[in-house]
C-alpha cells in the first residue's frame, strides 16, 4: 500500500435539492466531499448545485464529451460553481483534453483550480461491453492506453476502477489523483456496477478518493454508512 490515505466522496444522486443537502449534512466529516453529477443537475441546474453542496468541497460529475470548442466554453460556465474536482471524458481525445486544461486555467484562479479528471473506462463497463463498443484488449490495458493519453494532455488525474489502480501506477507514477467509484462494501447490492471492490480493497490499492453513492444514499441510516465506510478506509 503506498503513504497515501484514501478519502470518501458521497454520490448525491438525486432530483431533490433539499435530500441532496440532508444526505450532505448527515455524511460531511465521515466524508471529504460531495458529488453531484448529471442526475441532479438536469433535474435542478446549476445554481442549485452550489445549494446542494452548501460549503462541502464538490466533485462536479458532469463527464464533459464534445468537441473542444464546446467543452471549453462550458467549463467557462461553471466558474460560479467553484469545484473542487471536474470530469471530462478521456475518449473525447487529446485535443479535447487540452482545450479543457486551459479552460480550467483560464477560468480558475490559481488557487481555486479544480482537478481536472479524466474519465477512462466506466466502472459499469466489463470486457464484453468495452469490445461490443469496438475496442480490442482488455480493459486494463484500454483504462491504461486512455489514462497516459489524458494526463499527457494536461488531465490532474482519472476516474478509474480500482482494478486498473496498478497498472495505472505503473505506467504513470505516483502523481495523478486517482478516483475510484464502483465501491461496494462487503454484502451490498452490486447493481449496474461491474468493477468493484470494497472501500478496504480500493485503499489497499492505492485509491486516492473513492466514490460511494447507493451504499450510503439507500442505506436505512446514511449517516452510519458513511462513517462504517469512513472506519474502513482508516482501519
Ligand atoms: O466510471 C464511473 C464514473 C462515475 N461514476 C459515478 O460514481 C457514482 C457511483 O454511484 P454508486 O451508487 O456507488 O454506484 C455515480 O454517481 C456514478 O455516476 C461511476 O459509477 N463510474
Amino acid at each position: 500500500m503506498r503513504g497515501r490515505s484514501t478519502r470518501l466522496i458521497v454520490a448525491l444522486d438525486t432530483k431533490d435539492t433539499a435530500q441532496a443537502a440532508r444526505w450532505r449534512h448527515e455524511t460531511m466529516g465521515a466524508a471529504g466531499a460531495v458529488k453531484l453529477g448529471l442526475e441532479f443537475t438536469y433535474a435542478r441546474g446549476l445554481d442549485a448545485v452550489r445549494e446542494a453542496a452548501g460549503d462541502a468541497p464538490l466533485f462536479l460529475d458532469l463527464k464533459l464529451h464534445d468537441i473542444p470548442n464546446t467543452v471549453a466554453s462550458a467549463i467557462g460556465s461553471l466558474a460560479a460553481l467553484r469545484p473542487a474536482m471536474l470530469t471530462i471524458h478521456a475518449s473525447g481525445g487529446r485535443a479535447m483534453i487540452a482545450a479543457a486544461r486551459a479552460a480550467v486555467d483560464e477560468t480558475f484562479p490559481a488557487g481555486a483550480r479544480p482537478l481536472l479528471l479524466a474519465v477512462t473506462v466506466l466502472t459499469s463497463m466489463d470486457a464484453e461491453a468495452l469490445h461490443e463498443t469496438g475496442v480490442e484488449g482488455s480493459v486494463a490495458e484500454q483504462v491504461v492506453r486512455l489514462g497516459r493519453l489524458a494526463v499527457g494532455a494536461g488531465a490532474d488525474g482519472l476516474i478509474c476502477s480500482s482494478h486498473e489502480i496498478a497498472p495505472l501506477r505503473q505506467a504513470l507514477g505516483e502523481k495523478p489523483v486517482l478516483v475510484v467509484p464502483g465501491i461496494r462494501p462487503a454484502g451490498s447490492a452490486v447493481g449496474d456496477q461491474k468493477r468493484v471492490m470494497t472501500p478496504a480493497q480500493a485503499r489497499a490499492a492505492g485509491a486516492d478518493w473513492i466514490v460511494v453513492g447507493r451504499p450510503i444514499t439507500r442505506a436505512p441510516d446514511p449517516a452510519a454508512a458513511a462513517r462504517a465506510i469512513a472506519a474502513e478506509l482508516s482501519a
